[in-house]
């Protein structure tokens, strides 16, 4: 047992490393560590509480560090990322004994460099438990110990506070922490979701109706996505918020819809779910090896309405003609703000001016794809980001550049009823803390008759 914690541990300090040199993002390396190495449930649960929770923390575990290491520049950044994962453990789990944790830290760096470290490892390690952790309070800017203390980059937490106000930053920031919820969107085109819960629960999932979807399924035990339920087209890995865009779409049936950006697929299949097999979603996406992973999803679901297609939308003009779609859907690339809890390697990875690229390629999707679509017919723009540039600010200059499109004041009506409250005029924005969804926002605009 104590062999395999040791793996456990060497395992997460390499994933650290991988994932600070930008080999992938988190959640990917995780998943193909897990299957890998085929560990056995206990292994992944505390492989992926030290990786998470390490990673989620960063910027703390720096500050808790600092006032010990000399001269951290000199240290090599395996020995960080194993004295910040011990640290980890020291503070934030309380099954796990300081001494043992220690313990387990040294022996790594006995074996994985030598005794000059081991006994530095063992110093630092044991004046951090001897004096205990620096004090966050001694930080006066509340925007900086904001950002130390849930570890966000300061520009971030600058930025949520001029666009939220310190409150719901904070919020913000302390959801980011936890670790997410899985929810499933059950295919109502094939079963009822109280049926699917069943199956689920006979496959021994544990699972509950959602307060805030009708058709979808929050997880209390076990990954759906290795469900029999999922892989024979009863169900869908979705998040909530992401489940509000067909909503907002509001689609019915034989109707002609485009989803502009749409790999891997989750909104045009719950679209084509939505028209119970009528109709037809073109779903276009940049690249063949993205359309391959909506054709196999639409597939799975036994959805024949979806057409999938390489295309960049920025050139959608040259394929479809104007008018010819009955509603929209740009779900447009976007900064993913919303969702850092899922991969909180992106807290230090994103730089502000990313923002502003961004917006530039939202506006072009947005002015390709507008003539295409029919009077009177829906436009959605959707982002899973909760920046106020990428969101409002790219939809006014959408409005200001085109007369013929307006508002859409509607939009609350299609809405399930729990989300109705943060509905304003005709958009949506869902913060990670209003429903433990991510975050995610929608415009809806109406192309004017
Ligand atoms: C937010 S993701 C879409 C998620 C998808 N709607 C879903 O629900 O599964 C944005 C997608 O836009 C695609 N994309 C980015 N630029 C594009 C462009 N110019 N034309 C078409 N697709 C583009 C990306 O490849 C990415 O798959």
């Amino acid at each position: 047992m104590a062999a395999n914690r040791k793996n456990v541990r060497e395992t997460a300090l390499d994933l650290l490393e991988a994932i600070e040199k930008n080999q992938a993002y988190s959640n990917l390396l995780l998943n193909h560590t897990i299957e890998k190495n085929e560990l056995p449930q206990k292994d992944i649960g505390l492989l992926t509480e030290l990786t998470y929770g390490t990673l989620q923390r960063s910027m703390t575990l720096d500050y808790y560090l600092s006032p010990f290491l000399k001269n951290p520049r000199k240290i090599e950044r395996w020995v960080i990322h194993l004295l910040k994962v011990t640290v980890y453990q020291m503070v934030y789990l309380d099954k796990i004994p300081d001494r043992a944790a220690i313990f387990e830290a040294v022996e790594i760096a006995k074996k994985r460099g030598h005794k000059g470290i081991a006994s530095m490892v063992n110093g630092v390690l044991r004046s951090i438990q001897r004096e205990g952790v620096p004090s966050l309070e001694k930080i006066g800017d509340p925007a900086q110990r904001l950002a130390i203390e849930t570890s966000h980059p300061e520009w971030l937490v600058k930025r949520w506070i001029s666009q939220f106000g310190f409150d719901k930053t904070k919020q913000m920031c302390e959801i980011n922490l936890t670790a997410p919820l899985q929810t499933g969107r059950v295919n109502l085109a094939k079963i009822s979701r109280e049926d699917c819960i069943t199956v689920l629960d006979e496959e021994g999932f544990k699972v509950e109706a959602s307060p805030v979807i009708p058709e979808a399924v929050r997880s209390l035990k076990g990954n759906l996505a290795s469900s029999r339920a999922f892989k024979e087209g009863l169900l869908t890995i979705q998040d909530e918020s992401s489940m509000l865009a067909a909503y907002a779409l509001g689609v019915a049936r034989d109707e002609k819809v485009l989803d502009a950006c749409a790999a891997p697929g989750g909104k045009s299949t719950h679209i084509a779910e939505k028209m119970a097999g009528t109709g037809k979603v073109v779903s276009l996406d940049l690249h063949e090896h993205k359309v391959k992973l909506i054709k196999e999803n639409a597939d799975r679901l036994d959805l024949p309405n979806i057409e999938a297609m390489a295309l960049d939308s920025r050139g959608a003009q040259s394929r479809f003609k104007p008018d010819s779609f009955d509603r929209i859907l740009l779900d447009a690339p976007c900064s993913g703000l919303g969702v850092m809890r899922r991969k909180p390697d992106m807290k230090y990875t994103k730089k502000e001016e990313d923002l502003g690229r961004l917006g530039k390629i939202q506006q072009e999707l947005l002015d390709s794809i507008a003539p295409l679509l029919k009077k009177g017919g829906i436009l959605v723009y959707s982002t899973c980001t909760v920046d106020k540039e990428e969101n409002h600010e790219s939809v006014m200059g959408f409005l200001n550049r085109h007369p013929e499109y307006e508002p859409d004041g509607e939009l609350i009506g299609r809405m399930p009823e729990a989300v109705r409250p943060l509905v304003t005029g005709s958009e949506l924005q869902v913060l990670p803390q209003d429903f433990g969804s991510d975050g995610f926002y929608i415009a809806s605009l109406r192309k004017k008759v």
